[in-house]
């Protein structure tokens, strides 16, 4: 068996110590928000985001996250699960604050390093997994559907909502979606902008199950990942890679396009002004708490 040696992590407190004794972890300066583990008894890895209060994903969190799955991959790790060191929040999605009245470069940055990320991701050639175990709006929901499969614990929530927020869902945050979520029901949910609950998720096969731990839920993808140990490796990702080329070519081809669009989509006055009233509303919310 492969023992995994190369591993990145940090050492933070949200996150209790692990009892396994198999697993390890080493830490490396560069890894400020995310945790990265390789179990040396079932070879399989574990990338915790830790970017409290509630993992919004930023330029440094997106690149950690997807050094960690080259990482995963590089090593040849018999699967990858995400999670999260927040007990309510799995991910809020993209930091806003990124995208609200933005530095020029850092934006473009930013907006280049989620498509790295998600390409990633979406193209990874070992199984994936998350266990959701907090919210995952827009972003979050984007980080799940591009894993293939996906457990969740219950009364949180999860959905594209950014026309909510007055943002438009890129083509590839839907496309991924409606991999698991019938054409009608995603139309439907994304227009809307619609959270769905746990509940509701399961009932419309975003989420494939729902347990009621965090423990189980990585169980849940452990089992999930063990499901293909008898399928050839090589001939698994290239069967996956049919399902999944075509999104993955659109977005390699339009990466520039892509990048322009959001630009131009984010700078427009109605759009900093919804999204200002939005982070306001937020931090009135948080406050109150
Ligand atoms: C034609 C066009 C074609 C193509 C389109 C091309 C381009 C389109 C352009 C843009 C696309 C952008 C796509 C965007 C994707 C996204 O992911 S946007 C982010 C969406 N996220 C959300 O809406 C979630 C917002 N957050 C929440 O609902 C809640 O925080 C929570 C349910 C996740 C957790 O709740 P609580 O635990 O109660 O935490 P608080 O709400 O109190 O928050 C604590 C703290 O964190 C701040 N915060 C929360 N979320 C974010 C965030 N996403 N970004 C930045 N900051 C966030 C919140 O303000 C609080 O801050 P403080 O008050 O403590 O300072």
């Amino acid at each position: 068996m492969n023992i995994i040696r190369t591993v990145r992590s940090v050492a933070f407190s949200s996150i209790p110590n692990r009892t396994l004794s198999t697993t390890r972890s080493l830490s490396t300066p560069s890894a400020q928000y995310t945790a990265f583990e390789v179990n040396d008894k079932t070879g399989i890895a574990t990338l915790t985001l830790n970017r409290p209060p509630v993992n919004s994903l930023n330029l440094e969190l997106l690149t950690e996250m997807r050094n960690c799955l080259k990482d995963a991959e590089t090593n040849k790790c018999k699967g990858l699960i995400i999670t999260s060191s927040s007990n309510s929040v799995f991910t809020a999605g993209l930091d806003l604050l990124e995208m609200y009245q933005p530095q020029d470069e850092r934006v473009k940055s930013f907006w280049t390093a989620l498509q790295s990320m998600w390409m990633e991701l979406y193209g990874s050639k070992i199984p994936t997994a998350a266990a959701i175990n907090g919210h995952a709006p827009a972003g979050g929901c984007l980080i799940a559907t591009a894993c293939e499969y996906r457990v969740m614990l219950p009364n949180f929530t999860i959905g594209l909502n950014e026309t909510l927020i007055g943002i438009v869902a890129p083509k590839w945050f839907v496309s991924a979606f409606l991999n698991v979520v019938p054409r009608r029901v995603a139309e439907q949910a994304i227009t809307q902008g619609k959270l769905f609950t746990t509940a509701e998720a399961h009932n419309v096969g975003l989420v494939d199950d729902v347990v009621n731990t965090k423990e189980e839920a990585i169980a849940k993808c452990e089992q999930f990942i063990g499901s293909f140990k008898n399928v050839n490796p090589y001939a698994r990702a290239l069967t996956k890679q049919q399902f999944r080329i075509k999104e993955l070519q659109e977005l390699e081809q339009q990466r520039e396009k892509d990048l322009q669009i959001f630009l131009g989509l984010i700078m427009q006055p109605s759009v900093q002004k919804a999204m200002g009233i939005y982070l306001e509303g937020l931090k009135k919310k948080s406050k109150k708490q």
